[in-house]
């Protein structure tokens, strides 16, 4: 069994549906391993049971609270009614708990039903009346697992480092006690201190980056506005912040390289700080902040308190706690949970060409998003732009990326968060800690470059306990990294095919209803009579024309390609019989055919894919709709054959399709699929199916780092000519990436990802630079010159940082620190 590290008190306890072994160890450090068997599990229904917290989802509390390998602060659950008595109390035996406490359902139930969810009541807390009647306020009115487990371990004065899913809270994991403190401080004191010019503050919370920093600055100023919190940080100028500061402060919020600048001028002095918060600790490291992280913390005053929170523990991190720290607390709420993701993401995963997933995009996130908001997320800040734009023309869209000026950035995020567009299309720069109320969709647009920035981005939605899409597009060549990915997240995709035109209609039309509700009654009188005259000549037709126009269409959608998806395009599939074959068949013979049967449908043939199975000789093409009409007149050459394809499926359905379909006849066929799903209706068996194709695109089966390779070839055409081109890439496009490009202080909090950019290696990829912190390879920007563009792949070693010790090589579940 490993040992807590000495200095360090891995929480302990909380058999909560323990399943495994669930290493604890006592604040000594004296570890154990308590085993109970799955079977007598405990569940904290409790927690989920309660209609008092209407912003969590039943689904949501067991995901931090209850689930396999669940590591939870002992402490935590100090003073909770019916919480049984610790397996680690002096003298009981392992065994003896697990039987004695659990030995039968009954008492499991009878246990959760004797549990009393007004623990976990904000109001019933201790806290200061003016925090519980702000929080209140706020809609929080019981704290989330993470809260709860910090809060008392933080009230009785303990350094800790502490880990929880995207979205669980941690801010006001340590803004509750903090402000409690701060507070019943200032009430002591008659309040004088808070009416005090020039106050030093008493709290500093670093942030990784600009908008991390304001976003708990404004966490904290909602829930305690009678403080002063100022936010400090890079790219705008310095006179209002020093204002702020000289007025007065209680906690400053800010990012390393702007706090180090006030601190060298004497604008900023930290002499009275009793709390230290670092925010994503980690990702501190990532964007290159290590040093100016540890220049502030040898500035504070040594008698403090320190809560790091960090998603994974890096040398660094562990080093910074070793040095910094006093004898900190761990509290790890996801521990070596398979499951990354928060519980209220749904994961879709969808197959698509470079060519097709523009057209799909618009598609997915009418289909998926239901007119909510969604945040896509590109690789480079071109690919941002282009999308936006691209999208832009059907959905309002913004780009969010580095090169975005701090004003702007601001403006689009406050947009956004307002609901003044609904699409906000990402570099990674967003992935990590913003916190936008109700987003429903996230699009990955291109593969997230670890599984790390897979979490942080999906974790954009489902935050606080609500529920939220998550789609992952991706090309035939990258489907052993979605499987890599769902190792590694511990997460399943369920894999779909683009919405059909159907599907895109019905939920461009639900939107338009949903709209048509928010209309003012008083609006709705004055339409009253001509309404009811249309209805009269024109029955449901009137009502129909409207939702039509409303929905955008006003034309009838026109016909699209299956391959890459573009409106006013028809696939056709030609297949050859072996004996009418000249030679190898190829998209030549494509074009060659055209040219004999129909010329101007070789001139207007759009792209074109060889049929994957060997067996067959044949191809799919595009042609515009009206001169595939024309061609499908045209007497055929013989041997030939030429039909047009009207549904895709997905691949699983596909071989079964394909099998079922030689083998039974059509009305055999619908016994044997029946209702089954909606891809096998009865009326789709006179479907022609797409078949499989050939790969499109060159092997970019390393997570999302060589993605814009695809760039290359967007545009469609044949194999041979994507190949080609792609060949002529040497991995990423290096400017256009937000990682790269910055240099210097000014770029110290450019979203976080320029931090000291100056000192990012741009041959990362190339992998020539010798391995200096093996831990912080993954890691985006900053650091990650060392890992292989091989990573992902499991067949080629693992490269990415493991979630349970922070290392890199092993995936949480080959951890040694398991064993
Ligand atoms: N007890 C609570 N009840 C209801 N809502 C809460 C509660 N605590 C926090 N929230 C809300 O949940 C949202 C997510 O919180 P927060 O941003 O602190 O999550 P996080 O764990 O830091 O996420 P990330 O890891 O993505 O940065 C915020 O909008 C916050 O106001």
């Amino acid at each position: 069994m490993a040992a807590a590290a000495a200095s360090t008190s891995t929480i302990s306890v909380s058999a909560l549906y323990l399943s495994s072994s669930l290493t604890c160890s006592s604040p000594s450090g004296a570890g154990r391993i308590l085993k109970i068997p799955a079977s007598r599990g405990l569940a904290f229904s409790w927690l989920s049971a309660t209609s008092r917290a209407p912003r969590a989802s039943p689904l949501f509390v067991p995901a931090s609270v209850a689930s396999p390998n669940s590591v939870l602060s002992e402490e935590a659950f100090k003073g909770f009614r019916g919480l049984p008595k610790s397996p680690l109390e002096e003298g009981e035996e392992e065994e003896e708990y697990a039987s004695d406490s659990y030995n039968s359902e009954e008492e499991e139930e009878g246990f959760a039903a004797e549990v009393d969810q007004d623990e976990l009541a904000v109001s019933k807390l201790g806290l200061p009346q003016q925090l519980v009647s702000i929080l209140e306020k706020r809609g929080i009115t019981n704290l989330f697992p993470i809260q709860r487990a910090v809060l008392i371990p933080v009230l009785e004065g303990r350094d800790l480092i502490a880990r929880a899913k995207t979205g669980t809270g941690k801010t006001l994991a340590f803004g509750i006690p903090i402000i409690k403190r701060l507070t019943e401080d200032d009430e002591a004191e008659g309040r004088k201190r808070s009416r005090l010019l020039g106050r030093l503050p008493r709290v500093l919370v670093l942030a990784p980056t600009r908008e991390l920093a304001k976003q708990v600055e404004k966490e904290i100023k909602e829930s305690a506005p009678y403080l002063s919190t100022v936010c400090v940080y890079g790219g705008v100028a310095y006179n209002i912040q020093k204002n702020s500061l000289s007025r007065g402060v209680d906690v400053v919020v800010g990012t390393p390289g702007r706090i180090i600048d006030l601190i060298n001028d004497d604008s900023l002095r930290l002499g009275e700080v009793q709390y230290l918060v670092l925010d994503e600790a980690d990702q501190m490291l990532a964007v290159g902040f290590e040093e100016d992280v540890e220049v502030i913390l040898q500035k504070l005053p040594p008698q403090r308190q320190n809560m790091l929170f960090s998603a994974t523990m890096p040398g660094w991190v562990k080093k910074l706690s070793r040095r910094y720290l006093n004898n900190p607390l761990t509290i790890d709420l996801v521990g070596d949970q398979d499951e990354k993701l928060a519980e209220g993401i749904k994961l879709y995963a969808i197959s698509t060409t470079a060519t097709s997933k523009r057209t799909i995009l618009s598609d997915l996130i009418t289909v998926y998003a239901k007119g909510g908001k969604t945040i896509v997320f590109t690789q480079t800040k071109r690919d941002a732009d282009e999308v936006s734009m691209a999208l832009s023309n059907s959905i309002a869209s913004e780009a969010l990326h580095g090169d975005i000026s701090q004003h702007q950035r601001e403006r689009t995020l406050g947009g956004f968060r307002q609901g003044k567009f609904t699409v906000l299309v990402a570099t990674d720069v967003a992935a990590r800690g913003l916190d936008i109320p109700n987003v429903d969709l996230i699009i990955h647009y291109e593969l997230p470059n670890d599984p790390e920035t897979f979490v942080h981005r999906s974790g954009r939605t489902g935050r606080a306990g609500k529920e939220g899409n998550a789609i992952l597009m991706f090309t035939s060549s990258q489907r052993r990294t979605v499987k890599s990915l769902e190792r590694d997240v511990g997460c399943r995709f369920e894999f779909v095919s683009p919405p059909s035109m159907q599907e895109v209609l019905e939920s461009s039309a639900e939107q338009v209803v949903a709209t048509l509700r928010g209309v003012h009654a008083d609006s709705i009188q004055y339409f009253l009579p001509t309404a009811q005259r249309l209805t009269d000549e024109q029955g449901t037709h009137a009502l129909a024309a409207a939702l039509a126009h409303l929905s955008g269409f006003s034309q009838p959608p026109s016909s699209r390609s299956l391959i890459s998806h573009e409106q006013g395009w028809v696939t056709l599939q030609l297949t050859r019989e072996p004996g009418y074959s000249r030679g190898y068949f190829s998209a030549r013979s494509v074009t060659g055919f055209l040219s004999d049967v129909y010329p101007d449908a070789a001139d207007e043939v759009g792209k074109i894919c060889m049929i994957a199975d060997e067996k067959v000789q044949g191809a799919v093409f595009d042609l515009p709709e009206e001169i595939a009409k024309e061609l499908l007149t045209k007497q055929l050459p013989p041997g030939n054959s030429l039909v047009k394809i009207t549904k895709v499926v997905l691949l699983g359905w596909l071989s079964m399709w394909s099998f079922f379909r030689a083998v039974l006849p059509l009305d055999g066929l619908a016994t044997v699929f029946g209702d089954v799903e909606e891809e096998l209706k009865p009326e789709s068996l006179y479907d022609i199916l797409l078949p499989i194709l050939q790969d499109d695109g060159p092997a970019t089966d390393f997570y999302g780092r060589f993605s814009n390779r695809e760039r290359s070839y967007r545009g469609g055409g044949s194999r041979e000519r994507s190949q080609r081109v792609s060949r002529s890439w040497g991995g990423r496009n290096y400017d256009s990436d937000d990682s790269y490009g910055r240099g210097g202080r000014i770029s110290d909090d450019s979203y976080g990802w320029g931090g000291r950019a100056s000192r990012t290696d741009s041959s990362w990829s190339r992998n020539t630079k010798p391995r200096r912190d093996s831990e912080d390879d993954w890691l985006i920007g900053g650091r990650r010159s060392s890992r292989t563009p091989s990573f992902g792949n499991r067949e080629r070693g693992f490269a990415g940082a493991c979630f349970n010790c922070g290392r890199s090589g092993h995936r949480a579940s080959e951890c040694p620190n398991n064993k």
